[in-house]
């Protein structure tokens, strides 16, 4: 019994991660009561690591990281938009939620690095800001949107970009689970409305630093501009 414990919920920084089939069981009926507020309110944050993703602390150790201005679309909790700042990657973290905002200022306000990274309180879908991006790391924002939402996402990644941007997307959760958030996956979904916009992927790998709860259910991309 033990061992199925194990492989059904994994705890991170503090939280229990569940797969992301088991979190469709739960999280859409607070997003539907609530939105994402309710969900930060009540602390239903199933997807919260608690810390910086092991694949973006496996691409800073080997310098596979772009360098530039870097946007973090749906960041939460801030993990991964703290982890990457730096003196030559001003990170903006991107979210609707105030609370989830809250919460990432609480924990990293007095970061050693917190005038490289900075918290807004925007939606990906609206905001043009003046200053483009050279690089944007999409992980669990994808799967959070509803489908219909999916082309204006890829429109928002391509118009927040620079023209010689890149686009990395940690494409989570590649299941056959039914419903969501988090909504089910494919390397094609993410083809289907980044292709036509113009976006090549460069490269599409397995994920080699998934934490257990999401081993086998994640690619990552990295994508730039031919046009
Ligand atoms: C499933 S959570 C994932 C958070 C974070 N990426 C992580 O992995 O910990 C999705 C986040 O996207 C935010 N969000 C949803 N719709 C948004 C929008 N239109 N613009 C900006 N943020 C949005 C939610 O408030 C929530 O914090």
């Amino acid at each position: 019994m033990a061992k199925q414990q194990q492989t059904s919920s994994y705890s991170s920084g503090g939280n229990i991660i569940p797969t992301p089939e088991e979190a469709a069981t739960f999280q859409p009926q607070v997003v539907a009561e609530g939105g994402w507020e309710k969900c930060w309110e009540d602390g239903v944050t199933p997807w919260d690591q608690g810390r910086a993703t092991p694949l973006i602390l496996h691409l800073l150790d080997s310098s596979s990281l772009p360098l530039g201005r870097t946007l973090v679309p749906g960041c939460g909790g801030g993990h991964d938009v703290v982890a990457m700042a730096n003196p030559e990657r001003f990170v903006v973290g991107l979210d609707i939620s105030e609370k989830a905002l809250k919460k990432a200022n609480e924990t990293y306000g007095s970061a050693p690095n917190s005038m490289y990274f900075a918290f807004v309180k925007e939606d990906v879908f609206t905001w043009r800001p003046d200053e483009l991006f050279d690089l944007i790391f999409d992980y669990v924002f994808f799967c959070a949107i509803e489908l219909e939402l999916r082309p204006a996402w890829a429109k928002s990644m391509y118009e927040l970009l620079k023209p010689d941007g890149e686009l990395i997307t940690l494409m989570y959760p590649i299941t056959d689970h039914v419903g969501g958030a988090p909504y089910k996956v494919s390397v094609s979904a993410y083809e289907d409305v980044l292709v036509p916009l113009g976006f090549k992927a460069v490269s599409i790998e397995e994920n080699p630093d998934s934490i257990p709860t999401r081993k086998g259910k994640e690619m990552l991309a990295r994508w730039k501009k031919i046009n």
